[in-house]
Order: C-alpha cells, then structure tokens, then sequence
C-alpha cells in the first residue's frame, strides 16, 4: 500500500516524512477516500497554465497582465495559501511555519486549495502561478486531479535580479527577508528546476526572458499568447 503512494510524503524542511508518520498516513486517507477534497473529478475542463520561475522573478505580474489582456482567471498557489493563514483555518499555522522557512507546503493541502480554485474559477482559461513546486507536487496534481498543463510558462531571471525586486516589494510578506530568500533559492535550484526540466523534455515549456521591465517582459509573454489564441478559442 504504501509504497503506491511513496510520492504523496510531504517535503518539509528538505526531509521526507516517514510512511508511519501521522501526517503521511492522514495525506494517504484524504487522497484515498471519496470525501476527501484531493480525488474528486474537476467538474470542468480548463485550459491550464502552469506559470514558473524563481521567487521574485516576476510571475504575478505578468500573470495579472496576462488574466486582463487574455481573459485568464489568475490562481497563485502562494496567495491561496497566505489566505489560509490570514483566515486562521485548520493548518494556517503549518502553512506559516513552512512559508517562513521557505519551504513547501505538502501536497494534499496545496492541490485541495488549487482545486477548488478551478472550480470557481470564472474563466476556464486558468494561470496557475507557482504551482507545483517539486516532483512530488506535479506527481500528485496530475494523479490526483487527473490534468496535464496544457502549457508551462518559465521566466528565466537573473538570481541578483530576483532578490533586488524581492527586497523591495515592500507587501509585508513573511519570506521577504535575506535570510528566507536564501532558503527558497535553494529550494528552486533542488526542487522546482526538475520540474521544469521534466515538462521541458516534453515540450510543453516556453522559456521567457524575464529581464527588463515588467511592460518589456510582457511584450514577449503576448507574442506567446498571440501564438496559441486560436487554439485557445477553438477549445475554450
Ligand atoms: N520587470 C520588473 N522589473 C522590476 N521590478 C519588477 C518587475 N516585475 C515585477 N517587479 C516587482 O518585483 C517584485 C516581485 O515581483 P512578483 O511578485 O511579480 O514576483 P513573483 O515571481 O510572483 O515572486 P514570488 O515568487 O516571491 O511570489 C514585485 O514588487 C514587483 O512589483
Ligand atoms: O505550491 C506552492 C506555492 C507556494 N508555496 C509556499 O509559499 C511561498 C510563497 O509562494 P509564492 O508563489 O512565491 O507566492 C513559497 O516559498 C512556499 O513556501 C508552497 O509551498 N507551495
Ligand atoms: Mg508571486
């Protein structure tokens, strides 16, 4: 049983949990059972974006471009989860701890709040910004949710770059410090690059060159958009 559902352990502070942990056991169960939030079926078929790249490098500001230029209903996984925090639900502290330490969120948790954000969604044209964050998080959304992105969006910036903008984005983030930046630069390098190169060797990833201004980048990210319109309007 267990080893079926190896890839569903959470990655908390770069450890794997154990098959006997609580936690792991409590994942396998949501994931498992009908009245879980992780299995249910999506009840429409969205065209999905996946929209990547290291911490700072511009993802929600070109996403929110993106949503009002091509009609795209924007999901930042981070937001969804710093919702959960400001409303104080269930594992609102868990998500604070693992934000803080700039780490990542297990899955069960993540892909729940992606899900029913689809769901809501009011364009089934959805970005989904900064999701998934490793294997294990691709693994479980497409097992789980049973979709594949239809696109990968990956904006390549300089890690000098990335920190200058973080350090002076000035929202009142909890991760906006040197000292979290550090931790999450390292966690793109280990574990949200292998997804990109996993999505790459499909050809599904457009690299965007994410220096410049934000008006300069979304330049190149509307020429991509342009290039794929007609399929988005025969399918969605
Ligand atoms: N091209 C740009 N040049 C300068 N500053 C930018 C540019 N694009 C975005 N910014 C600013 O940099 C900061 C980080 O941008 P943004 O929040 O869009 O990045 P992100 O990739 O979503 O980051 P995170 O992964 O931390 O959520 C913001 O304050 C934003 O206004
Ligand atoms: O799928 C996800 C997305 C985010 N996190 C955690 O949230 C912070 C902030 O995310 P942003 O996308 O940069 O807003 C990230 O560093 C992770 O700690 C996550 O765990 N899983
Ligand atoms: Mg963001």
């Amino acid at each position: 049983m267990w080893r079926r559902f190896a890839y569903l352990s959470p990655v908390i502070s770069g450890k794997q949990l154990q098959s006997s942990d609580p936690a792991v056991l409590k994942l396998i169960t949501t994931f498992t059972s009908d009245a879980g939030s992780g299995d249910a079926p999506l009840t429409k078929k969205p065209f999905i974006t996946f929209v990547l790249g290291g911490p700072g490098s511009g993802k929600g500001t070109q996403c929110e471009k993106i949503a009002s230029a091509f009609g795209f209903a924007h999901l930042s996984a981070g937001e969804l989860l710093r919702e959960e925090i400001s409303s104080h639900a269930q594992n609102g502290e868990l998500i604070q701890n693992v934000i803080k330490e700039g780490q990542i969120v297990p899955s069960e948790i993540t892909i729940g709040l992606i899900r029913k954000a689809i769901n809501s969604a009011a364009s089934d044209k959805i970005l989904i910004d900064g999701f998934p964050r490793c294997e294990e998080n691709r693994i479980a959304f497409e097992k789980f949710v049973r979709v594949e992105p239809d696109l990968v969006i990956f904006f390549e910036c300089p890690e000098e770059e990335m920190v200058k903008r973080i350090l002076s984005r000035n929202q009142g983030r909890i991760d906006d410090n040197l000292e979290t930046i550090k931790k999450r630069l390292k966690v793109f390098e280990n574990l949200n690059m292998p997804v990109v190169e996993h999505y790459s060797s499909k050809g599904k990833v457009h690299k965007i060159n994410a220096t410049g201004t934000a008006d300069e980048i979304f330049d190149r990210v509307r020429q991509l958009f342009v290039s794929i319109r007609s399929k988005l309007c025969e399918d969605h």
